[in-house]
């Protein structure tokens, strides 16, 4: 008699994020996670670490933190995402204040940035794949005037850079190049390129 073939079951997928944006980017390719954990890692950077290392090792670290933790389970396949504003060789960090978010706005008016966008999703073997994606974002020459009414829309706040471009920050970019779904959090051209090879199931 045939050895009974083990089927295997449908794979799960845990969002290792604890960004909404991410659980929405998601949805725009037609998925729920069965699972959104919150990686707690450390997010400082290294000593002279540069912001393409920077975005890579923390998706990585984030998608390792809950492909590693006690819940995790076989069938689940997990993706993380890290998303870095470069000015340069310099990481800019979250806006946690308005005077940082003041700071900041004035240094990227006008100026060349990258945005960094890694994606990091670690199958069912423990296998991880890593992605990264880079966005030129050019905003105009932003009069005070300018930066005070966005600071006081409240949008920037907290994100990286201190601007959101999922909001009004985007009428005052005069050029983007690259992912814009990589900018809000999650490429969206890499990140299914990813989960297919991931075997997890994608149009
Ligand atoms: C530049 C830019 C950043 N951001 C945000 C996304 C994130 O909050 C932040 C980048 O930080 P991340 O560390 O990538 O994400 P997070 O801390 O929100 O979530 P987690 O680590 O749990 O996955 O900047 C925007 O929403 N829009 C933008 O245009």
């Amino acid at each position: 008699m045939a050895p009974a073939r083990i089927e295997a079951g449908p794979l799960r997928l845990v969002l290792a994020s604890s960004s909404p944006r991410r659980r929405d980017l998601l949805a725009r390719l037609g998925l729920v996670p069965d699972r959104i954990a919150s990686p707690d890692i450390d997010e400082t950077p290294l000593k002279g670490e540069l912001p393409r290392a920077y975005a890579r090792r923390l998706a990585v670290e984030k998608a390792r933190a809950v492909a590693h933790a006690p819940d995790h389970a076989p069938d689940e396949v997990v993706i993380a995402g890290d998303t870095s504003v470069a000015l340069g060789r310099r990481v800019l960090p979250p806006a946690d204040t308005v005077e940082l978010q003041r700071e900041m706005l004035r240094a990227i008016s006008g100026r060349r940035q990258m945005c960094i966008s890694s994606v990091c999703v670690i199958d069912t073997a423990g296998r991880e794949r890593v992605k990264q994606v880079e966005t030129l974002v050019i905003f105009k020459s932003l009069t005070d005037q300018e930066i005070e009414a966005y600071i006081a829309s409240g949008e920037g706040l907290g994100k990286a850079g201190g601007y959101a471009i999922q909001g009004r920050a985007e009428a005052l970019i005069r050029r983007l190049s690259g992912s814009h779904s990589g900018v809000i959090g999650l490429p969206l051209y890499e990140t299914r390129a990813l989960l297919r090879a991931a075997s997890y199931p994608l149009d």
